[in-house]
């Protein structure tokens, strides 16, 4: 089946300058409607509160101070006290409650991202590149979270702000008013010009920083080829011109940023000394007083503190409508391989009957070449069957269409009589365990590594872990049973990976095993443990190897030769042997002498 999106990456870079993801993300505040709404109320008490200082002050200075009173003094002082408390109140609780639902819709949106990364179907993966959905669970929900939790209400708060300060700006002083207006653009422009360069070159920069990253993280990781190839002075150089290319970039951005500031102060105070001066005349005509004047000032720069953080909160909210769009898209895509609305139940006990009739399939990155053309197969319960064929003739892609990561094209892959299609995914991979070539090992401990999420008790894990051969060398760890493996744990050899492997499968006890034989040779007493384990392993259940060792294709019930996505030849060891077909050309080459 083919992914929704075959040809592209659909989780390529953000395509719209538009804010609209931003508001559907806003569905995911919906559980939280209360503190959304009391953090709303608390931010507009804070606003208003902001804005009435201005009147405060007029009353500190024109009654307080004017009028000569000291108890008069004491009250309008008193009065700023008050206000100033309820401010820090409105603050303090508008920052907690905002943050908290930041940091609270981000968990959720993770925790439902990941949740569909792991439904989508393993073509989703083959066009759209894992470290993309690992970036967008980072990143972008760390950008979501910045957006939630402060530039939302930054955003909110400085469009109120402004919109009030220009209000009260126009009753204080309406001429004023309009010399402020007129002066605003010669503030504005210059500032959003070299502001706009300021915020170019960062972005440039941090592309830079980006490539020395890259660099150093493919020369550590490649380090012994490096040093191997004696390639250090060559990566030397290159990492040099990169680091400075970072460093010219960063010097760019801090002239322009240098500038920003310095043009912003000049205008700004320059504009309140212009403000000042034609006030204080006001002031000294009679027309205004002084009370008005400090007020006045006080509305004006909180107008021009507010227009100007709005724009860089309008690139902060375009971002993170980018990073909410990415975040969208992922989790409305829709898996396509689902459980039937009506599953049918597999028999109790699972036979294990393997069925492919007429099977058809191919990559939907390869739509031109198929993988599985017309295969049929027919495999009795508790048969042992050797894969063989030539490299990509599709052996792991009949696995894979086992499994149900794929459905075919055409025809029908079945399990004791039943089309996978028409059962449960998790119901039938439970009767369908894989060994894989090169095991996977996860970063928990032994214990975890083998029970994978099965809920038995420890004794049950030991006891696979003897029947794989796999207790000893356990045993011997550090830690025993406890000791970290996988990632930064204990490094295990391949021998001991697939036998750890191999516990795992046994301990799911499944109707139907599909073994990758490696290819690696393992040494002779290593060998031994894994032939043992898996000969414990494939009793009494139907196996199918793809075969890459001697002994397993000799004790094979039947060996099926694969070409070009179809069984070609099919029958014992000597027989296909004797026939001098594929076969025979396959074994002389193929074939490890294992024991
Ligand atoms: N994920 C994929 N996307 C596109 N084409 C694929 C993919 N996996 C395999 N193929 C192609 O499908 C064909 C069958 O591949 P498959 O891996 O099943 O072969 P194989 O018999 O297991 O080979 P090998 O023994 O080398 O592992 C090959 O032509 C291969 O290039």
């Amino acid at each position: 089946m083919r992914s929704s999106k075959p040809s592209a990456d659909p989780l390529d870079r953000p395509r719209s300058r538009r804010l609209g993801p931003l508001l559907r993300l806003l569905g995911f505040t919906r559980p939280y409607l209360g503190r959304l709404l009391l953090a709303l109320t608390a931010l507009l008490f804070a606003a208003g509160t902001l804005l009435a200082f201005g009147q405060v002050i007029r009353n500190v200075v024109d009654t307080g101070i004017a009028s000569g009173s000291s108890a008069a003094l004491d009250q309008a002082l008193l009065f700023f006290l008050l206000v100033v408390v309820l401010l820090s109140i409105a603050v303090g609780l508008r920052s907690w409650l905002l943050n908290w639902l930041g940091e609270r819709v981000v968990a959720d949106v993770r925790r439902a991202v990941f949740n569909r990364a792991l439904a989508l179907n393993v073509g989703f993966f083959e066009t759209t590149r894992t470290g993309e959905v690992i970036s967008r669970l980072t990143s972008d929900t760390a950008l979501l979270q910045i957006v939630v939790g402060s530039t939302f209400a930054m955003g909110l708060r400085s469009l109120l702000l402004a919109i009030g300060s220009l209000v009260m700006l126009a009753i204080t002083s309406p001429e004023l008013t309009l010399l402020v207006i007129l002066g605003v653009p010669f503030v504005l422009v210059p500032a959003w010009f070299l502001g706009h360069r300021v915020r170019r070159f960062s972005r440039l920069s941090q592309d830079r920083i980006g490539d020395v990253g890259a660099y150093v993280d493919e020369t550590l990781h490649g380090i012994r080829t490096v040093q191997a190839f004696c390639h250090e002075p060559v990566d030397r150089a290159r990492y040099g011109e990169r680091v400075e290319e970072a460093f010219g970039t960063a010097m760019r951005r801090s002239v322009n940023s240098a500038l920003l500031s310095t043009v912003v102060t000049l205008l700004t105070f320059g504009a309140i000394g212009l403000v000042l001066w034609f006030g204080g005349r006001e002031v000294l005509a009679g027309r205004l007083s002084g009370g008005q004047l400090s007020a006045f000032l006080f509305y004006a720069i909180l107008v021009a503190g507010n227009v100007g953080s709005l724009s860089d909160i309008a690139g902060q909210l375009l971002r993170g409508a980018g990073a909410a769009e990415r975040l969208m898209e992922l989790l409305e895509t829709e898996p396509s391989i689902t459980a039937p609305a009506a599953p049918r139940r597999l028999p109790t006990p699972v036979q294990g009957r393997v069925e492919a009739q007429a099977v058809t399939f191919t990559y939907p990155s390869r739509p031109e070449h198929p993988a599985i053309a017309g295969l049929d197969l027919e495999i009795a319960p508790g048969e042992q069957i050797a894969l063989v064929g030539p490299s990509g003739a599709g052996k792991s892609t009949l696995f894979h269409l086992l499994l149900r990561f794929y459905d075919p094209e055409q025809g029908a892959l079945r399990l004791d009589g039943i089309d996978l299609r028409e059962l449960e995914p998790t119901a039938f991979r439970r009767q369908i365990v894989i060994v894989p070539q090169d095991p996977v090992i996860f970063g928990a401990d032994a214990l975890e590594n083998i029970r994978y999420g099965l809920e038995v008790d420890d004794a049950a894990v030991e006891a696979a872990a003897r029947a794989a051969h796999a207790h000893e060398f356990i045993q011997r760890l550090p830690d025993g049973y406890r000791t970290f493996l996988g990632e930064r744990g204990v490094r295990l050899s391949g021998g001991e990976r697939q036998r750890i492997a191999i516990a795992r499968a046994i301990l799911r006890d499944p109707a139907v095993l599909l073994l990758d034989e490696a290819t690696s040779a393992l040494d002779a007493e290593s060998e031994r443990l894994v032939q043992d384990a898996l000969d414990h392993l494939m009793t009494g259940r139907t196996s199918i190897v793809i075969a890459h060792r001697l002994a397993t294709v000799r004790n094979a019930d039947r060996i099926l030769v694969l070409d070009q996505g179809r069984i070609v030849a099919s029958g014992h060891h000597e027989a296909l042997l004797a026939e001098d077909g594929l076969y025979a050309r396959l074994a002389a080459l193929q074939f490890q002498d294992g024991n």
